[in-house]
C-alpha cells in the first residue's frame, strides 16, 4: 500500500483507535519550557502522580530568559518565578532541564534538533506552536495546550484527531538573495492564515530538496501560521549529514541501523493527499509584510495591495491593519524608515542565519538611529558564532551578539519595541503588540533584516549582492 510519510509514522505511533479518526498515539519526546509547563505539573501534584517517561522529557527556558547577563537574577519578578518553577518540578520529577548557563540552553527548538534529541521518524510535541519545526526531520511534531502537556506527562500518549493532508510543492532553483524565509512568507501570502487549517503539510518539490536543514526548519516552524496542525519534509542525505555526530544521535553501529530505519521516511510515489498545491521559485523575491498577520506578505518592491484588490469581506480588517501600521493602501514600502530590527527566535535564529545576517553587515556600520536585537537561538549557536568569528564582525559593524533567548520574538522578557515603533524582524509573527504593546512589526528574511539594518529603511538586499 502507498503511503505518505504523515501516515507511516502515525500509523506506527497509533496504541489504540478510539473511533474513526481519533487515536491514542504514543509520543516520542516532549519538550517542555517555562510558559506552559507549570499548570501541567500542578495538575500531576494534585493527582499525586509522576511524570511517566522523565527519559523522553527534555526542559528548557527560553520565553522568560534576558539575553543579557544571564548569569544574573532575572529581574522581572514574574519571569524569574517562571523559570524558577520550571528548575523546582523538573528537579521533583527528574527531567533533564537545560536552564539559565546551561551549554545546552536555548530555544526549545532550536536546541532539539542541534542536539540530535529531534530524529526521524519520532512524534514530537510541546506545549508550543511552532513544535511544527521539527518536521523538518521527517517527524509528526505539533503544539499542544497546556492539558495535553499534563496528558503527556502523566502517560507520554495523547489522544489525537487524524488531520487531513495537504502536500505543497516548490519547484526550481531559488534566485541570489532570495532564501527560505521568502518561500514560506510567499507561501503564507498566497494560501492565507488560515489556507492550511485542518491539514497536516508535507513540503516537497526541487526547491525543498535543495535546501539545508536549517532553512528546511524555518519553513516547517511557519506552518502554524498558515493554519496547519504542522509541516514535514521527507528524509534524505541532508537530514542524514546533519544528524550525524550531534550529541544524542546514535553513534557507530547504531548511527548505521538508525540511518537505515530513518530511509523510509518519505511518502511513496503513488500516495495520495487530500489537497496539493504547486509553486515555482521564479515567482519568489524577498518578501515583507505590511500587516498583522503573517499572510501579509508582499514581494519587497511590490506596492501595498489597493482596496479594490481585497475581497470585500476582508477590507475592515485589511484597513485596520493598515492604520495600526501607520501605512497606507498602494504604498511601496522600500525605503520606509525602520526604528527596530530583531535577528533571532526559533524561526531564524541558528547559526546560518546568523551566518547570513554576518555576510551583509561585514565591513558595512548599522545605521546609527537602529536599536539592534541580534539574539542566537541557544548557547550551542552563540559557542558556533563565536569560534567562526561572526561576533567580532558584528562587533565592527556596531551590532552587539546577545544570549540565547525567545527575546523580542514576543514581549515575555526584557527585549521589547516601543509603542509606535517600527520593526523589521525575522521571527514569525507580526500581530498587534506581538514586540511590545503598540509596536509594529514587519517580517522579512536574515538578509532582508541586515540590509536594512545598514542602511536604516526597509532595503533590498539584492542591492547588496
Ligand atoms: C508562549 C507560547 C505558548 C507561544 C506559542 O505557543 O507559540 C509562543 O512561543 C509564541 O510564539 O507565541
Ligand atoms: S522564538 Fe518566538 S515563536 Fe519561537 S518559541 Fe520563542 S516566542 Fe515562540
Amino acid at each position: 500500500m502507498q503511503k505518505t510519510l504523515f501516515d507511516k509514522i502515525w500509523d506506527q505511533h497509533v496504541v489504540e483507535h478510539i473511533s474513526n479518526d481519533t487515536c491514542i498515539l504514543y509520543i516520542d519526546k516532549h519538550f517542555i519550557h517555562e510558559v506552559t509547563s507549570p499548570q501541567a505539573f500542578a495538575g500531576l501534584d494534585k493527582r499525586g502522580i509522576n511524570v511517566f517517561r522523565p527519559d523522553r522529557t527534555i526542559a528548557t527556558a527560553d520565553h522568560n530568559v534576558p539575553s543579557i547577563e544571564q548569569s544574573k537574577t532575572i529581574s522581572n519578578e514574574l519571569s524569574r518565578k517562571q523559570v524558577e518553577e520550571l528548575v523546582k518540578n523538573t528537579a521533583k520529577h527528574h527531567v533533564n532541564l537545560y536552564g539559565l548557563n546551561h551549554p545546552f540552553q536555548g530555544i526549545v527548538h532550536v536546541i532539539g534538533p542541534e542536539l540530535g534529541i529531534t530524529q526521524p521518524g519520532m512524534t514530537i510535541v510541546c506545549g508550543d506552536s511552532h513544535t511544527s519545526t521539527h518536521g523538518a526531520f521527517g517527524c509528526i511534531a505539533f503544539g499542544i495546550g497546556t492539558s495535553e502537556v499534563e496528558m503527556v506527562l502523566s502517560t507520554q500518549c495523547l489522544l489525537q484527531q487524524k488531520p487531513k493532508k495537504m502536500r505543497i510543492n516548490i519547484d526550481g532553483s531559488l534566485p541570489s538573495h532570495v532564501v527560505s524565509k521568502d518561500i514560506i512568507l510567499y507561501i503564507l501570502s498566497k494560501l492565507s492564515t488560515s489556507g492550511a487549517t485542518g491539514y497536516f503539510i508535507e513540503y516537497a518539490g526541487s526547491a525543498i530538496e535543495k535546501l539545508s536543514m536549517e532553512a528546511r526548519m524555518t519553513i516547517c516552524n511557519m506552518s502554524i501560521e498558515l493554519g496547519a496542525r504542522g509541516g514535514m519534509i521527507a528524509v534524505d542525505e541532508t537530514t542524514f549529514n546533519y544528524i550525524k555526530g550531534r550529541e544524542f544521535s546514535p553513534k557507530g553501529k547504531d548511527l548505521a541501523q538508525h540511518l537505515e530505519i530513518c530511509s523510509q521516511y518519505y511518502s511513496d510515489i503513488k500516495s495520495v493527499f487530500d489537497k496539493e498545491y504547486d509553486f515555482t521559485t521564479s515567482d519568489i523575491s524577498p518578501m515583507i509584510t505590511y500587516g498583522t498577520n503573517p499572510g501579509s506578505g508582499i514581494k519587497i518592491s511590490d506596492p501595498i495591495p489597493y482596496l479594490s484588490s481585497i475581497p470585500e469581506m476582508e477590507r475592515l480588517g485589511f484597513k485596520k491593519a493598515l492604520d495600526y501600521m501607520g501605512f497606507e493602501a498602494g504604498q511601496t514600502l522600500l525605503g520606509h524608515p525602520i526604528d527596530y530590527i530583531f535577528m533571532g527566535s526559533c524561526t531564524n535564529g541558528r547559526i546560518e542565519d546568523l551566518r547570513a545576517f554576518a555576510s551583509i553587515v561585514k565591513g558595512r556600520k548599522k545605521a546609527s538611529k537602529i536599536t539592534a536585537y541580534i539574539v542566537p537561538g541557544s548557547m550551542q549557536v552563540l559557542k558556533q558564532a563565536r569560534a567562526e568569528g561572526i561576533d567580532k564582525i558584528l562587533n565592527e559593524a556596531n551590532f552587539e551578539l546577545r544570549e540565547p533567548s525567545c527575546s523580542a520574538c514576543l514581549g515575555m522578557n526584557d527585549d521589547k519595541v516601543p509603542k509606535g515603533k517600527l520593526a523589521i524582524s525575522t521571527s514569525n509573527r507580526n500581530f498587534e503588540g506581538r514586540q511590545g504593546p503598540g509596536a509594529r512589526t514587519m517580517l522579512a528574511s536574515p538578509l532582508t533584516v541586515a540590509a536594512s539594518a545598514i542602511t536604516g529603511c526597509l532595503t533590498d538586499p539584492r542591492e547588496f549582492l
